[in-house]
């Protein structure tokens, strides 16, 4: 069966054009003027575009005694409503367990994911095993490792394991990914707040300034680069990490950086909320900052010092939350936001003149793809490309609200957000999984996207470092000391 996607315009990360798109099976196999095909997808007045890609997720995630509430089933089924085709989820090992047993079991959650979905596999500790599955790993589809550089006593790693896992990586052709904070100082901080009284999620806030999330990044820089690997920072929140990846790369590192479509639109006022629930369910790591910081984020993405823009949809309920309730260190981290990402990213961004639609879809699915080296199967409007597209209507608004989410959790941090530029249908390799504001997509139809290690920049950051590696000075015997 073909389906033709007729009459849009066509917005990819390079080109802007009119023209119809036909699918046969799973994948793009023409674009051009006047195809026809058994089934016609109206795309009048609207942009055609690659489905979303969203590199952050924790669907399921045992966390801070606690699951995330959103499971494969209903975090893909948000992505689709927003017109997000992929997800990529962390895998996250326990102290001593094997990688691949983590892996097992993270691939039996995704058993029931309604979209295409990958992983990063976490480096939650150190040791032999953990070095040698790292190569199993990379043969099994994943060419990304994390790390935690914050949550001390759980899964944060020293900067001794950073830099042996890095080299790891480095070795295998994969890429290290962190979560930068210093995980040392937030520990002491949390404890003075709470030692003199600052209990509320206020207290979060306070112990997680943006110097120690800049400290880290700059701290993993220089580890990637003395490792020769390059580095991915994850939700990237301010100008202090911020800066530490625009001067990386203008050394000529192969440094990327990822803002959170919530750190660019939600600021710290939250946390100063009267309402607890109000201000603990925006309690994540690390916390929404001030406007300065967040127009930082805003031009590193129109300046391309900023590659991506993610969720890090980790969604806890209100009842979750409250177990923070007297200790802001026990409220369970994490935000929604895989159904508002494109959405609120296209009011926020492209309707104020922030980004080019070209950019939107460079730091919503393009550039990622690249960087994960899944391109152009994914993240293209090409032919031989899996047909993951959205059909956004710019026209069609809508105010979000919690009760009509997908996420099955009971509030929503752009709760009352007004946006306009929604998907009229989403597809996922050809079938379309979210059509007139109803998501058609099965549990269980996502299948696991295998990514081969060694992406181009790895193996031009490797030539490079053995070009520059200091080499041994060679003296003959006439230059040696005599008698040593
Ligand atoms: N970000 C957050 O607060 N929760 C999810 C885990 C992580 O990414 O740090
Ligand atoms: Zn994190
Ligand atoms: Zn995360």
């Amino acid at each position: 069966m073909s389906t033709v996607i007729k009459g849009g315009t066509i917005v990819t990360a390079d080109t802007t054009f009119p023209a119809d798109v036909l699918i046969e099976g799973e994948t793009i196999t023409a674009i051009g003027k006047n195809l026809s095909g058994d089934k016609v997808i109206d795309a009048a007045g609207c942009y055609v575009m690659p489905g979303g890609i969203d590199p952050h997720t924790h669907l399921e995630m045992p966390f801070m005694g606690t699951h995330s509430a959103d499971d494969f089933s209903s975090g893909t089924k948000a992505g689709v409503s927003g017109g997000t085709t992929m997800v990529v989820d962390f895998v996250l090992p326990g102290i001593n367990e094997s990688l691949i047993d983590a892996l097992q079991a993270w691939h039996q959650k995704a058993g029931k994911a309604a979209s295409d979905y990958s992983f990063h596999m976490a480096i939650t500790w150190w040791g032999e095993q953990v070095w040698k599955e790292m190569e199993e790993v990379v043969k099994r589809g994943i060419n990304t490792f994390k790390h935690f550089m914050a949550y001390k006593g759980a899964l944060m790693v020293n900067d001794d394991e950073l830099y042996q896992s890095f080299l790891r990586c480095a070795e295998l052709g994969a890429m290290p990914l962190v979560h930068a904070e210093n995980g040392d100082v937030v520990a002491r901080l949390q404890q003075k707040y709470m030692e003199i009284g600052t209990t509320g999620p206020e207290g979060h806030a306070f112990s997680r300034p943006p110097e120690v999330e800049g400290e880290a990044v700059n701290r993993a820089v220089m580890i990637a680069d003395q490792a020769g690997v390059p580095l991915y920072v994850v939700h990237v929140s301010c100008e202090a990490a911020h800066e530490a990846i625009r001067r990386a790369r203008s050394l000529g590192q192969r440094v990327f950086g990822e803002p959170l479509i919530q750190h660019l639109t939600l600021d710290e006022s939250e946390y100063f909320n009267p309402d607890w629930d109000h201000a603990a369910r925006r309690v994540m790591s690390p916390p929404f900052r001030n406007k300065v910081n967040q127009d930082s984020l805003w031009h590193g993405l129109a300046a391309g010092s900023l590659q991506v823009v993610a969720t890090d949809h980790c969604a806890f309920t209100t009842e979750q939350k409250r177990m923070g309730i007297g200790d802001f260190t026990r409220i369970p981290n994490g935000t929604g936001g895989l159904e508002d990402r494109m959405p609120v990213l296209w009011t926020k961004g492209v309707r104020t003149g922030r980004l080019t639609m070209n950019e939107f879809v460079a730091v919503t699915s393009s550039n990622i793809a690249k960087i994960l080296n899944i391109y152009p199967k994914k993240g293209a409007i090409a032919v031989g490309a899996d047909a993951d597209i959205v059909v956004l209507d710019p026209k069609k608004s809508k105010t979000i609200t919690a009760d009509k989410q997908q996420s099955i959790i009971d509030y929503n941090v752009f709760e009352g957000v007004e946006v306009t530029g929604l998907p009229r249908y989403t597809l996922s390799r050809g079938d379309v999984v979210f059509e007139d504001g109803k998501v058609t997509a099965e549990d269980g139809r996502g299948k696991f996207v295998e990514r081969a290690p060694s992406p181009p920049v790895h193996e031009a950051l490797s030539s490079w470092k053995a070009l520059k590696t200091p080499q041994p000075v060679e003296r003959s015997a006439e230059n040696m000391p005599i008698g040593v």
